[in-house]
């Protein structure tokens, strides 16, 4: 029995130019044919019409619904593998909803978030780190996010992963033979399956290392404006946010217990921590004051750390440096409009110095060319192949586990059988992020972040 055909509005809740609605399965044909009435020419033709558009309006009876543009594209060659059709109407809330019920009245079933991709997926045209490919890329709010999703989309994980696993097969069968045809292990080459072992170890570190950078790709750059009261820490947040402001989308599964704002800066986004929720309380944030950005901070991926040159430089100022010196940190110098009585030769560490005025707008082109160089510099780019998604990393670290135990099993002569069952899991492991095995379970999760209509 053929899967029931799906239909789901694939554009934006809401009002604009243009919007799509999408059927996939193998009555899409019949519901289009239903309520599409031409303008120019025969019914829709499913050989010469395919992936062509056709003009025409979508009628309920006799009652014209809207003026359309309708595409229909037969399986196998699309998006889901199975035969699609997608209407394009005005972007009317209204219309949209019109077309869809009538789609669904006709025998269509209204789609469950991400299934068209989760069809893509188990129909092969795509494997399950694609599929969160796509999702990223939906997601993504910089250049680099977004690039790294097209990458992932187009493969690149998965090639990563392929290769590793033949490593770790041809492990594997060398050790199977042993196993199999030798008695008690002899013939066995321990070195060479080591030493296929060893690549396969190297790579998934390699992925494992990369994590830290995927983060700041993925959720930006964490940081943290530090600085004693009154040294202009709201002044820098808005000028920093006024040009740059960031559009998120709202990331389904994501808890937040913080409020963050999110700054576009180069191929980057700045996240930035706000204490919102306790800003209103005045006299809570005098008693929090440093020590909750101190807290903060430790979490961080940058410190903006500000001074203010107006005042001297007092025990505050020394604590803020302390917690500094050794981590990824700006120092501010602000307020130099002013005369400043501020010993500068005290700030004694190897940071990056900017002197700014909020007041004046100086400054703030500084700051965000040096953030963006820092992180540059951080071989953050394009190229690599950067892990951003956390069922990927747990794991690339569960395979790894595995293969660390299986490498001392055979390094110190314990039984091959249990050198074989780890080597195993550890390919298993991997198999799983290109849903290899995947459980119903583990995919439902995967396709439930996604929106309605993807
Ligand atoms: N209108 C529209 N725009 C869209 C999509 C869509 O489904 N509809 N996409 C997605 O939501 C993305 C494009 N992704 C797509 C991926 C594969 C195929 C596809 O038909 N692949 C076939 C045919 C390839 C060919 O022969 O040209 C295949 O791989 O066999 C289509 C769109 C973004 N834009
Ligand atoms: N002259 C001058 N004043 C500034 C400058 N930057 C900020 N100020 C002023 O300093 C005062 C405090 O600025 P805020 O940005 O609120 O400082 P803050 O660090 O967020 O202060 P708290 O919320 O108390 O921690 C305001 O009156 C600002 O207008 C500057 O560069 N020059
Ligand atoms: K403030």
């Amino acid at each position: 029995m053929s899967e029931a055909t799906i239909a789901a509005i694939s554009t934006p809740q809401g009002t604009g130019g243009i919007s799509i609605v999408r059927m996939s399965g193998d009555k899409s044909k019949e519901i289009i044919d239903q309520i599409f009435r031409p303008i120019y020419g025969g019914p829709i033709d499913s050989q010469k019409d395919n992936r062509k558009m056709r003009y025409g309006n979508i009628v309920d009876d006799d009652e014209i619904i809207d003026e359309v543009m309708v595409n229909f594209m037969i399986g196998p060659s699309t998006y889901t593998r199975e035969d699609i059709c997608e209407i394009n109407c005005h972007g009317s809330f209204i219309s949209v909803k019109k077309i869809l019920n009538l789609i669904l009245d006709k025998g269509a079933v209204l789609a469950e978030p991400g299934e068209f991709t989760k069809r893509a997926f188990l129909n092969g045209r795509i494997d399950l780190s694609q599929a969160e490919a796509v999702l990223d890329i939906i997601n993504s709010t910089n250049d680099l996010s977004q690039a790294q999703g097209i990458n992932q989309l187009n493969g690149s994980l998965r090639k990563e992963i392929d290769s590793i696993r033949k490593f770790l097969l041809e492990a594997l069968s060398r050790l199977e033979y042993s196993i199999n045809f030798t008695e008690d292990g002899e013939d066995l080459s321990p070195d060479e399956i080591i030493s296929y072992m060893q690549k396969a170890n190297d790579k998934i570190e390699k992925l494992i290392n990369s994590s830290n950078k995927g983060k700041i790709v993925k959720d930006g750059i964490n940081t943290t404006i530090i600085g004693k009261p009154n040294v202009g820490k709201s002044s820098l947040l808005n000028a920093l946010l006024k040009e740059n402001r960031a559009i998120v989308t709202d990331i389904p599964g994501t808890t937040r217990d913080l409020i963050s704002e999110y700054i576009n800066l180069g191929s980057f986004t700045l996240k930035i921590n706000d204490t919102a929720g306790i800003r209103d309380t005045e006299d809570i944030v005098e008693k929090i004051g440093v020590d909750k950005s101190i807290e903060l901070s430790k979490a961080s991926d940058l410190i903006i750390a500000l001074f203010d040159t107006s005042r001297k430089f007092d025990n505050e100022d020394k604590k803020i440096l302390e917690l500094i010196e050794d981590k990824n940190a700006i120092i501010i110098l602000n307020k130099t409009d002013l005369d400043s009585i501020f010993d500068k030769s005290l700030l004694d560490v190897n940071l990056p110095i900017i002197e700014t005025s909020m007041t004046e707008n100086i400054g703030i082109d500084k700051l965000e060319e040096t953030i963006t160089e820092i992180f540059d510099a951080s071989e953050i780019n394009r190229e690599s192949i950067l892990i951003t998604n956390t069922r990927h990393e747990r794991l690339l670290k569960s395979a790894s586990e595995k293969l660390a135990s299986s490498l001392y099993d055979i390094k110190m002569g314990i039984s091959l059988d249990a050198v074989e069952v780890d080597l195993r899991g550890s390919y298993d492991d991997l198999g799983l992020i290109i849903g290899e095995s995947v459980s119903d379970e583990i995919m439902d999760k995967v396709f439930k972040e996604f929106c309605v209509g993807k």
